[in-house]
């Protein structure tokens, strides 16, 4: 049997030891009384312990986005309550960063000033900029690249120069949403351990919403498997992984005993999911 983290990573980092709690959440786009709306999200309830990876998986279409909008502040819920650190989220909330699949860099900034850019906006002091610039480079292996434009840089880089940019802005809720689908399986797993690398040290809350089981069971202390639309939470996982833990987790014997449970729950869902698409209501 896999077995419980010993206590929930970096609890005693932050002052609430739940980061993010959703209550009965709903999120309906579009006119309540029209034919046409869409019943997106929930309810869905969730708490997310301070310090706590946590991966989100489930079908296409399923809300998986519109939650992590939420969360984000850049969209409100229909119905329910959405709290960071205790207080509701209205706007984009401070300490929150994001970071999305398709590639955010500035094409007309070098790899520093797209690092640099959040920090100026700001308004920290220069010399602060250039401390927190040097070490998003030296940490996330871009040091040689300072001075290069993302049309230079492979895919995973450009995706690292992202994660660096949010890194810099020191979030205690990071919001990921498929940050690395677009990249090739070897980079995604190593971009994986960066990812880890970094929730380690800062002792950040972790929202990552992945397609890839695998992925969601390699990373995480706990996965949320989430029903086909409107989307709710149908199954959590306790993964039992230690915090020091690397893409090397994928050869340990309970790995594919736990994404073969995922699998489980999200199977009967996915396929919902397509015969919902085949009547065209997706
Ligand atoms: N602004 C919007 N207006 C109307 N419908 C929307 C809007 N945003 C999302 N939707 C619908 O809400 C549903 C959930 O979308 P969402 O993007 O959250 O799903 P998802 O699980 O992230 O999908 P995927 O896995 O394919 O990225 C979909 O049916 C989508 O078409």
């Amino acid at each position: 049997m896999l077995t419980k983290p010993k206590a929930a990573p970096g609890t005693e980092a932050s002052p609430h030891p739940v980061a993010v709690r959703l209550t009965e959440v709903t999120r309906v786009f579009g006119d309540p009384r029209s034919p046409k709306r869409v019943h997106a999200l929930g309810p869905v309830s969730l708490e997310l312990r301070a310090g706590e990876f946590f991966s989100v998986v489930g079908p296409s279409g399923c809300g998986k986005s519109t939650l992590l909008d939420i969360l984000a502040g850049l969209n409100p819920p229909s119905a329910g309550t959405a709290e960071f650190d205790g207080q509701p989220i209205r706007g984009v909330p401070d300490h929150v960063g994001v970071v999305f699949q398709e590639d955010a860099s500035f094409a007309w900034l070098t790899v520093e000033a797209n690092i640099a850019f959040g920090l100026k906006r700001q308004g920290l002091p220069a010399d602060e900029i250039r401390r927190r610039v040097d070490y998003a480079l030296a940490f996330m292996g871009l040091k040689d690249f300072r001075h290069a434009y993302p049309v230079q840089l492979s895919g995973g880089m450009r995706q690292r120069v992202c994660i660096a940019r949010t890194l810099v802005l020191q979030p205690r809720l990071i919001l990921l949403d498929e940050p690395f689908g677009a990249l090739d399986q070897q980079t995604r797993l190593i971009m994986g351990d960066e990812l880890l690398r970094m929730w380690r040290e800062t002792h950040a809350t972790v929202l990552l919403i992945t397609h890839s089981l695998d992925e969601a069971a390699m990373l995480s202390d706990r996965v949320g498997v989430m029903s086909a639309r409107p989307g709710k939470f149908i199954g959590t996982f306790e993964t039992g992984w230690p915090k020091d833990r690397d893409s090397r987790i994928v050869t340990h014997p309970h790995f594919g005993e736990l994404t073969a449970r995922l699998w489980e729950k999200l199977r009967v869902e996915t396929m919902k999911h397509m015969q919902g698409e085949a009547r065209g209501e997706a």
